[in-house]
């Protein structure tokens, strides 16, 4: 088991490259999921400290030592905070796990992916300054054009739990990397190792107010920041019902948001796969890396009639052989979930499913052998109707619902039945019928004989309920950019729209 005593840092809000408490003096606890026990508190942001942080960012774009830097200066930042985050993995993965009951096998592979979403962001900011300004040709003698590629401005990013810091770095490193000032506001559910990034960059001498870091309250903290005047633009993670509230107050002022929310993805495992056990453990990964809590989950098997007696055998021998422990236990692979409410929102949803006519053909319960701890055994939900709650919404949690289909056409159907977009998943060695449910899966993420890979180089996002706009990639960058025309007359002749009065 690895040190659970790792001290929680006492933090304040990180704002204009300080530590500041803030301005109501309230704290919010942080509560161990494991073991439900207080283990320390982050400090509670109200929109006084939103206004001290928004002028904080707006001062960082106007001083040169921020605003008037190159990418290749940013990168060099970039690089820095990576370096930190990799030298102090360790401590930052336990606090991770402490914090949100992520195995700590899942946290460690995270700081590693925040180090390597840092240094890929790091390499488009060099790569930035070549494209800064791009010439287009008009093939006219009168004008001379180019487009500038500039920083948006003050950006807020607000972002979710379940991957606490690598889902606010897939905001704060291109947002940093285009050269915006930023205001992180992470989840009140799980804001430990964002709070530790506020140390990182003021170790490493990054700019003051480049980023500040504002732990508290939606309503309170997200709600000022997304309705401020002086915030260019909100980059959103996390659940459809606050994307609404984020886009309804950021509309008032016309401002750009990108949302990137929850999902009910398929997986489509059909009869003419090789090895059942491969798409058994793919489909397993797909619902039950992160306790459930991702939020591409496969969690609708969408499985060929023709196996699925095979398969579902083969799935419940992989399930059972998954060990569920304290997220620090050796060779944990399932934690608690979050949170004592998303625990009853997840058990909830099993015994709806229940009532409404569902077989829960493995787990639904709490595991016989942890007595504390919001922990809920990896489930199977069998006899699933597409009218079903366990259908329809997203749980967040380790539910997997199947059903069965016989045609392609049927699976397709079956597949698209959602009012989400985000990722979808098929396992097939058939290319063709690969390429057939590529163009048909109406998702902005495909999976092709796996589920979840995710790499930094490709966009992350969805369409239907589960937003617009794209995370990671050159997609990330750009959209934390201005895109600025630049047309210049040339030409010594005479406009010659107007009669000249000279001329009169
Ligand atoms: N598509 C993706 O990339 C992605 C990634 C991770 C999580 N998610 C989604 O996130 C959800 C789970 O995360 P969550 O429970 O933290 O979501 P959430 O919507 O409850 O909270 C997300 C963030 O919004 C803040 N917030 C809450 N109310 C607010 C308000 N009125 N104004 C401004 N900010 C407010 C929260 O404090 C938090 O920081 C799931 O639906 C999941 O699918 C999506
Ligand atoms: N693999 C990262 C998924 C992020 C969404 O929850
Ligand atoms: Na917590």
């Amino acid at each position: 088991m690895a040190n659970r005593n790792v001290p929680i840092p006492r933090r304040q809000l990180y704002i204009g490259g300080e530590w500041r408490e803030p301005v109501k003096k309230n704290r919010i606890p942080i509560i161990n999921p494991a073991t439900e026990e207080i283990i320390g508190d982050i400090p509670a942001a109200t929109a006084e400290d939103v206004d001290i942080a928004v002028e904080a960012a707006r001062k960082a774009i106007a001083r040169d030592d921020w605003g008037s830097t190159t990418g290749a200066q940013r990168a060099k930042y970039l690089r820095a905070i990576a370096a930190k985050v990799l030298e102090k993995k360790s401590v930052l993965a336990t606090l991770e796990s402490l914090d949100s009951g992520k195995t700590l096998f899942e946290s460690a592979a995270d700081m590693d992916d925040v180090a390597g979403c840092f240094e890929y962001y790091a390499d488009l900011a060099e790569a930035l300054d070549s494209r800064r300004k791009t010439p287009v040709n008009l093939n006219s003698d009168s004008f001379k054009t180019y487009v500038l590629r500039e920083p948006l401005g003050v950006v807020g990013l607000i972002t979710p739990w379940n991957y606490p810091l690598l889902m606010a770095i897939w905001k704060v490193a291109p947002a940093l990397a285009a050269g915006c000032a930023a205001i992180l506001k992470p989840s009140e559910l799980a804001s430990i190792t964002c709070l530790e990034l506020g140390e990182i960059c003021r170790e490493i001498g990054l700019p003051s107010g480049a980023l500040n870091i504002l732990t508290g309250l939606g309503p309170e903290a997200g709600g000022p920041l997304a309705s401020h005047p002086h915030v260019d633009k909100i980059s959103f993670t996390g659940s459809g019902p606050t994307g609404s509230k984020i886009m309804t107050a950021a509309a008032q002022l016309v401002k750009p948001v990108s949302l990137e929310l929850g999902g009910k993805s398929p997986i489509v495992v059909f009869d003419d796969i090789d090895n059942l056990d491969i798409a058994a453990e793919w489909t397993l990964f797909g619902i039950f890396a992160n306790t459930g809590q991702v939020c591409s989950a496969t969690s609708r098997l969408i499985v060929q009639e023709s196996i699925a007696s095979a398969f579902l055998d083969r799935l419940l021998k992989w399930t059972k052989n998954i060990k569920i422990s304290d997220p620090l236990e050796e060779d944990c692979k399932l934690g608690p979930v979050v949170s004592a409410g998303q625990y009853e929102k997840v058990l909830k949803f099993i015994s709806n499913a229940k009532s409404e006519g569902a077989t829960i053909l493995y787990g639904g319960e709490r595991p016989q052998h942890l007595k504390k701890g919001y922990y809920v055994q990896p489930t199977i939900i069998t006899d699933v109707n597409t009218s079903m709650e366990i259908w329809k919404e997203e749980v967040f949690g380790p539910v997997l619902c199947v059903k069965t289909f016989k045609t392609e056409e049927e699976a397709i159907e079956l597949a698209n039945d959602t009012k989400y977009g985000l990722a979808a998943a098929v396992m097939s060695k058939d290319v063709k019928r690969c390429e057939r449910f590529t163009k048909a899966f109406q998702t902005g993420i495909i999976w092709i004989n796996c589920s979840q890979p995710t790499f930094n180089q490709l966009p992350w996002g969805g369409k239907k309920r589960s937003g617009f706009g794209r995370d990671l990639g050159e997609w990330g960058l750009e959209s934390f950019l201005n895109i600025k025309q630049v047309t210049e007359y040339t030409s010594a002749e005479p406009w010659a729209f107007y009669k000249s009065p000279s001329r009169n």
